[in-house]
Formats: C-alpha cells, structure tokens, sequence
C-alpha cells in the first residue's frame, strides 16, 4: 500500500514525521510532501508527486480556521467537500466566482455542482471524525466583510488555503484521498493572539497517527 502525506508546512506533521522515523511499518510506503503554503503550490508539487508515485491513497493533514464559535480550537474534521473561495471577478462591491460569470460550468469534472466532493471511495477505512466542508482562499480571511460573504456564499464551516487544490488534483487523477484539518483558530478579524497552532498541530497529528495505526 503506497501512502502519500501532504502538508503546507513542515510543522504541522512534525510530531507524525517523528512517529515515522521510529516506527516501521512493513504493509505500508509511506512517503511524505511540503507543498507549500496555499494553492498554486499545493497544485505543482501534488501534481507532480501524483505523476511521479501514483499512490493508493493520498492524505493531507493542516490547520485551519473554522467560523462557528461553538466549535472548540483543536477538533480535528475530515473535509468531505471543497470550494474555491477567492477566484473570480470584483464587481464594485460583489464578489463573482467564475461559476457566476459562466467561466466554469457547475458539473464541469472534477465539481460537482460547485463543489470538489469527495467520494470517500476506495478507502480501507475512513475516520470516525466529523465530516464537514471546507472553502480555500489564497489570503486568511481576517476581515467582518470576507467573512460575511465567504458564509453567504458557500456556507463553509472550515477554512484553508490548500483543500481545494488537493481535492482537484486527487479527483482528476483518480485518486482516493483524505483531508484531515485541525482547527487552530477562528475565521474572524485577524487577532493572533487568540490562536492556538500547537494544540491545533498535537491534535491533528494523534488522528493521524490513530488512522496510519489502523493498517498495522
Ligand atoms: O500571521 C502569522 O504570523 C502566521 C503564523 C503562522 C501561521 C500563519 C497562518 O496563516 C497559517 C496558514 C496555514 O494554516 C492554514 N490555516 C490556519 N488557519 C487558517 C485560516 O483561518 N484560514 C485559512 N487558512 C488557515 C492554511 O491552510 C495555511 O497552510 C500565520
């Protein structure tokens, strides 16, 4: 079984690449990628990994903000549907996807209806986490205004700047695949000090571990 676990930055997965190096797993390949922060080089460096591994399954694992306040900072969610949040048009004070200008067609492949959705297919097992969707924005939302229109729009209840790339480019290649996200914080105006990235990060880091455990 051939397993590829990506992440934006290297510390999000840190404490699993530690549990790696001690711990051998002989039914598994598990091989690891940075992708780098938001879209565009999620999208290369998948793609080509992708290309070059073909993987049975393929995992990614973050951080993310989440914009219901009842949720608590370190619930780890499985991300069952993606969209696109920043790509479009500005029109005065609107915000158009190219869905609302026709650019994009709602069922054109891989969306469905908008959306990249996960089939949760061919997976020998899927967490028992909460399944929730996800938007993906090039730039934190940090603002009352983006925040109001991100929910009006998609109604979303994660947020991050990597999850659509990956379901586009798992989806194309016909690949099964996972988004595991650890909230870190509120999408609210930006105050940093109300952020809790380690325990986001021990949180994300123990489900994963528990889910790599189970082919063991
Ligand atoms: O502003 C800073 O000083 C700062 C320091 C460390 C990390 C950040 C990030 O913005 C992390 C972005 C990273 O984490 C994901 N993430 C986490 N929270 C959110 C969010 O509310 N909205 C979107 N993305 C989020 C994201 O996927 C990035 O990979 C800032």
């Amino acid at each position: 079984m051939k397993i590829l676990v990506t992440a934006a930055t290297p510390f999000e997965i840190q404490p699993f690449l530690d549990h790696l190096a001690k711990q051998n797993y002989p039914d598994c390949q598990i091989t690891t990628l940075i992708g780098g922060i938001g879209m565009m080089h999620t999208a290369f460096q998948l793609g080509r990994q992708l290309t070059k591994m073909r993987p049975d399954i393929a995992i990614q694992a973050g951080i993310a903000g989440c914009f219901d306040h009842s949720w608590e900072i370190g619930k780890v969610v499985i991300i069952d549907k993606e969209q696109v949040g920043d790509l479009g048009v500005e029109d005065d004070h609107a915000f158009k996807d190219l869905f609302d200008i026709q650019l994009w067609q709602p069922d054109m492949p891989p969306f469905t209806n908008k959306q990249l959705v996960n089939p949760l297919d061919n997976l020998p097992f899927i967490p028992e986490l909460p399944r929730v969707s996800g938007v993906t924005i090039n730039t934190v939302s940090g603002s009352e205004r983006t925040r109001n229109l991100l929910v009006e729009k998609y109604a979303p209840e994660v947020e991050s700047m990597e999850g659509a790339a990956f379901h586009y480019a798992c989806l194309l290649e016909k690949i099964p695949f996972l988004q595991f996200r650890s909230i870190s914080n509120y999408v609210e105006v930006r105050d940093k000090s109300k952020w809790n990235i380690p325990l986001a990060v021990r949180t994300l880091n123990e489900s994963l571990i528990k889910y790599i455990e189970q082919w063991n």
